[in-house]
């Protein structure tokens, strides 16, 4: 007998005997290959690339390699339960789907799909401030499934409680906010084609729609795109924040709050201790610094520090549901995936956003069986040895 998610193994084999088979390939390790044969360069890039020489995203890569499971036998995995709960929210497995802005540029449906695919599987989203749909309609999108939200942090006040209270009233029930992108690092790939989708009005939907930054213009954003997006990239890049900084938002914001974009163990505590309910361990898939260090390998070190703390999440890398294992015994109460899911936005939009998942979460159930572990509590560091 096997749980509902790794049965995903079974339903595939059996619509082999209908002659069925997946539309594209459930090795999510291969994923980025073939999107690179259906999308159009600017977008494909701007998804996969990295900051400048791709060093931080090979090493986020490597990291998971220098760590392997080590499978117990004879414990009776059959019944088994890979759910968990994260600050109030309830999933099927340890996996958010992470922000990611823009995702109209893969998918002509971008995070409206992503929604419907997430909230099918009642995988919690996090939507992004940069996405191509509105908070509101995302979260009808969305139906009952769960949902958090990433705040762009814009330093307008005003705005930012609109959004914020926007969000709020739409049903998302955590804040994320992300701290490592108050401005687009060095991406050679974009720069090359001169590609930036938001100057074009793309991701821009949020605050397009919102009533204060409307307020704010001469004329309708739709009457003047060039001059709506000029207005907001400088309020949602602000450059002006400290750690005071954070009491406003717990002004704001009645949920919990988690901080996205912690590498150093000092910051973790600082998070801690200004009263934050969780961070996101990440480097933001190594698109932001050049040269910074594997996100997972300072995962261990955070987790000690902080776990008993606060919720530690992880992000960066993952591309398999042994990844997903290794960060969970690693210390990470759960995973945010990344780029393979919008890698299956872009071959299939909704149905693609769903494979996806489910392969990895089928993976990731099977990893647990088949290493003699029967729920996500019991992934330690002694689940895995190190190799290098
Ligand atoms: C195309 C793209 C857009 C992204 N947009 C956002 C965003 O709007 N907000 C945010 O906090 N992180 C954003 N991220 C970072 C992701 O949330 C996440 O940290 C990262 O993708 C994890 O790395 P991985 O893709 O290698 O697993 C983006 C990442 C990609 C690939
Ligand atoms: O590209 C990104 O990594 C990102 O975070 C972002 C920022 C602004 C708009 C869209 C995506």
């Amino acid at each position: 007998m096997t749980t509902p998610l790794g049965g995903y193994q079974n339903e595939i084999y059996l619509h082999g005997l209908a002659d069925q088979v997946p539309p594209f390939t459930v090795d999510t390790t291969k994923l980025a290959d073939s999107a690179r044969e259906i999308l159009q360069p600017g977008p494909y890039w701007y998804v996969q690339g990295g900051a400048g020489s791709g060093a931080t995203m090979r090493a986020n890569r490597e990291a998971f390699d220098k760590w392997r499971i080590v499978p117990r036998m004879l414990r009776d995995a059959t019944a088994r339960d890979v759910s968990t709960s994260v600050l109030g929210t309830t999933m099927p497995a340890p996996v958010l789907l992470a922000p990611i802005g823009v995702q109209s540029i893969v998918h002509e449906e971008g995070e409206l799909a992503t929604a419907r695919a997430a909230g099918s599987l009642g995988v919690p989203m996090i939507l992004s401030t940069a996405s191509s749909n509105t908070i509101e309609d995302v979260a009808v999108a969305n139906g009952g499934g769960p949902r958090w939200f990433q705040l762009y942090w814009p330093n307008d006040p005003d705005l930012c409680v609109s959004i914020l209270s926007r969000a709020a009233k739409a049903g998302f029930t955590t804040l994320v906010v992300t701290l490592d992108t108050w401005t687009l690092a060095w991406r050679p790939n974009d720069l090359d084609q001169s590609y930036l989708p938001f100057l074009r009005g793309t991701g821009t939907a949020i605050p397009f729609s919102d009533p204060v930054f409307r307020s704010g213009l001469a004329v309708a954003p739709e009457q003047d795109i060039p001059a709506a997006v000029l207005k907001w990239i400088p309020l949602f890049t602000g450059t002006d924040r400290n750690w005071d900084a954070l009491p406003f938002l717990r002004e704001h914001w009645d949920g919990p709050i988690v901080l996205k974009g912690i590498q150093h163990v000092d910051d973790a505590r600082r998070a801690a201790d200004a009263g934050m309910d969780g961070i996101v361990v990440s480097n933001h898939g190594g698109r932001q610094v050049d040269g910074a260090v594997a996100s997972l390998d300072v995962l261990p070190e955070i987790a000690t520090a902080v776990g008993d703390r606060m919720t530690v999440l992880f992000d960066s890398g993952i591309r398999t549901g042994a990844d997903i294992f290794k960060a969970i015994a690693l210390g990470a109460k759960a995973i945010l995936l990344g780029r393979p899911f919008v890698w299956g936005l872009a071959h299939g939009g909704e149905d693609g956003v769903r494979q996806v998942v489910r392969s990895l979460l089928a993976e990731l159930d099977l990893t647990i069986a088949l290493s003699g572990h029967h729920s996500i509590a019991e992934l330690t560091p002694d689940s895995l040895t190190r190799v290098a």
